[in-house]
């Protein structure tokens, strides 16, 4: 039973509180009359800090740029939370663009999201606020602001800056690896502009490390040299190296230097960019080209020793060393002669390319990687291959049974070890050489795979008879051999000396041809 007894009677609850008010407007007055202004006001300052009523949480507020730079926190959360909308959204927005491969989803304005990491709630919001300045973002050119709300409980904001923020950036940007599509970049002149720029495709390239026909431990070594390269961020942070690394690929045409390069493209997912110095003229085109070249992209230059010469540097005689500079002495006059004119004409050499590469460029970006590839690298300027330079020299050499096996299982389905026609094939690899280029077309003439391998044993034989291995051993001659490869080349080589030479008359830049004597003829190791 509740006892009235100890219930105050509202006029004892009325004196109290008149009597409590009294007092107040008495200390009230006195503090008025006795402390300084300034105490005073501190006095209330104090008083309204420890009494004011708190939230307890916290909000983070994640815009889509600072104004000039793209936000990397906004970008992730884009893609992370456009994998957790639930049925309780009722708003979104819907995108694809011709290259993508798939629809993107993005939350419309004021949709919220509750994520819950390691136990803890966290409530994302999506916003758009006018711009304070009224001219929007410039970076998107759009008239107002797209941000983020993210809001949990104030005990959790380390736990959400050192653990929560990561996790979103790192799983947005394997989602984004994912759907990722990769872009192959060429150049392109624009003529009314006398520039050069780059223009991109769709890289669709097929080859992968699983379809390469190469030795198994170099293949491993390959791949194991990448993973390590971008998993260095830091490390080469700390030892004060450009975050870069260089591959030279060498050997015979149709060993799979530049299906390296796609199979390297698709299993990073790195952008390629097909350098064709024959296409430049200017070392500032040069400059600017390699300069809008992206982040996490390779930079390729094909057959190296056949699109720039140099003086050559490595047989160092007097004479040499008067043609160069002769050659130095005429350059320079040129430049003279050029700027005079207005054209500001530059001799395009490969040690002027490297060294650009080794410098500015590679200092504006990140994971960035340079291959070269050559047919022949004994003719190459040492510049090339001084240590750190090219950081990997990789030989691409002709077919063995590990390739052949790759290859019969891809092309024609052979996985069986016992086949009669594959040991006979495997014998004869021990001594003649062929290339993966030219197993793979003996393989592409019939579905049976029976008639295929005698193909491919016919044409072994034949090698076997003429020795050299110069031989392309096809009656239909619609295989492409090496001669067939190397004459396709001298005709672009040409075509391009042609171009230029319109351009540049006697220009600085010389163009070397590929010279037939000695590449068709394999020496057998
Ligand atoms: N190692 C390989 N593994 C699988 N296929 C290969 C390999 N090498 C060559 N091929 C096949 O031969 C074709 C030509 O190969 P690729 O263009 O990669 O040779 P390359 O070494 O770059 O030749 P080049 O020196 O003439 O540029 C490829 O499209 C592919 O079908
Ligand atoms: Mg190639």
């Amino acid at each position: 039973m509740l006892s009235t007894e100890n219930i105050p009677s509202a006029s004892t609850l009325f004196a109290t509180y008149a009597s409590m008010t009294a007092s107040l407007m008495l200390f009230r007055s006195m503090a008025n009359d006795f402390l300084p202004e300034p105490v005073r006001n501190y006095a209330c300052f104090a008083f309204r800090y420890f009494f004011k009523p708190r939230s307890k949480e916290l909000t983070l507020v994640i815009e889509d740029s600072n104004g000039i730079a793209r936000n990397q926190i906004f970008e992730a959360a884009e893609a992370y939370l456009s994998a957790k909308i639930g049925p309780s959204i009722e708003r979104l927005k819907i995108c694809k663009t011709p290259n993508e491969k798939v629809i993107t989803i993005r939350l419309e304005k004021n949709e919220q999201i509750i994520d819950s990491f390691r136990g803890v709630q966290l409530r994302w919001r999506f916003a758009l606020v006018e711009a304070a300045d009224g001219k929007g973002n410039s970076h998107s050119m759009r008239p107002e602001k797209r941000l983020f709300e993210l809001t949990f409980h104030q005990t959790h904001k380390d736990m959400v800056l050192n653990s929560y923020l990561p996790h979103v950036i790192e799983l947005a940007k394997d989602m984004k690896d994912k759907t990722r599509v990769l872009k192959m970049y060429t150049l392109h002149r624009v003529p009314d502009y006398d520039a050069i720029r780059w223009d991109s495709v769709k890289l669709e390239h097929p080859a992968t490390f699983d379809t390469l026909a190469m030795e198994p431990d170099l293949k491993a070594t390959i791949m194991e040299d990448l993973d390590r390269f971008v998993r260095r961020k830091e490390f080469y942070k700390r030892v004060g190296r450009a975050w870069k690394r260089g591959y030279l690929l060498y050997g015979p045409p149709g060993t799979g230097k530049s299906s390296l390069v796609a199979a390297m493209a698709n299993y990073l997912k790195f952008d390629v960019f097909d350098l064709q110095l024959g296409n430049v003229t200017r070392d500032s085109d040069l400059r600017t080209l390699l300069l809008s070249t992206g982040n996490r992209s390779i930079l390729v230059i094909e057959d190296i020793d056949c699109s720039v010469d140099l003086p050559d540097r490595r047989n160092g005689n007097e004479n040499n060393a008067d043609a160069q500079s002769k050659a130095a002495g005429a350059a320079v006059r040129k430049n003279k002669t050029d700027f005079a004119g207005g054209k500001g004409q530059h001799m395009l050499t490969l040690s002027g390319l490297l060294n650009f590469i080794d410098g500015l460029w590679s200092s504006c970006g990140d994971e960035r990687i340079i291959v070269f590839t050559t047919n022949h690298k004994e003719r190459l300027d040492p510049a090339l291959l001084r240590p750190g330079r090219m950081d990997m020299h990789i030989h691409m050499s002709y077919c063995g049974p590990y390739g052949f096996r790759l290859l019969a299982a891809n092309y024609l389905g052979i996985t069986d070890c016992e086949h009669k026609l594959v040991a006979e094939i495997e014998t004869l690899l021990k001594t003649i050489n062929i290339t993966p280029a030219q197993v793979a077309e003996q393989f592409m003439k019939s579905e049976d795979a029976d008639v295929a391998l005698a193909a491919l044993i016919k044409l072994l034989k034949e090698k076997e008879r003429n020795g050299s291995g110069d031989v392309d051993g096809d009656e239909d001659e619609i295989n492409l051999d090496e001669v067939a490869i190397l004459e396709s080349k001298k005709l672009k080589t040409q075509d391009q000396i042609q171009d230029k030479g319109k351009e540049t008359a006697a220009g600085p830049i010389r163009r070397r041809r590929k010279r037939s004597s000695g590449r068709v003829r394999k020496s057998k190791n």
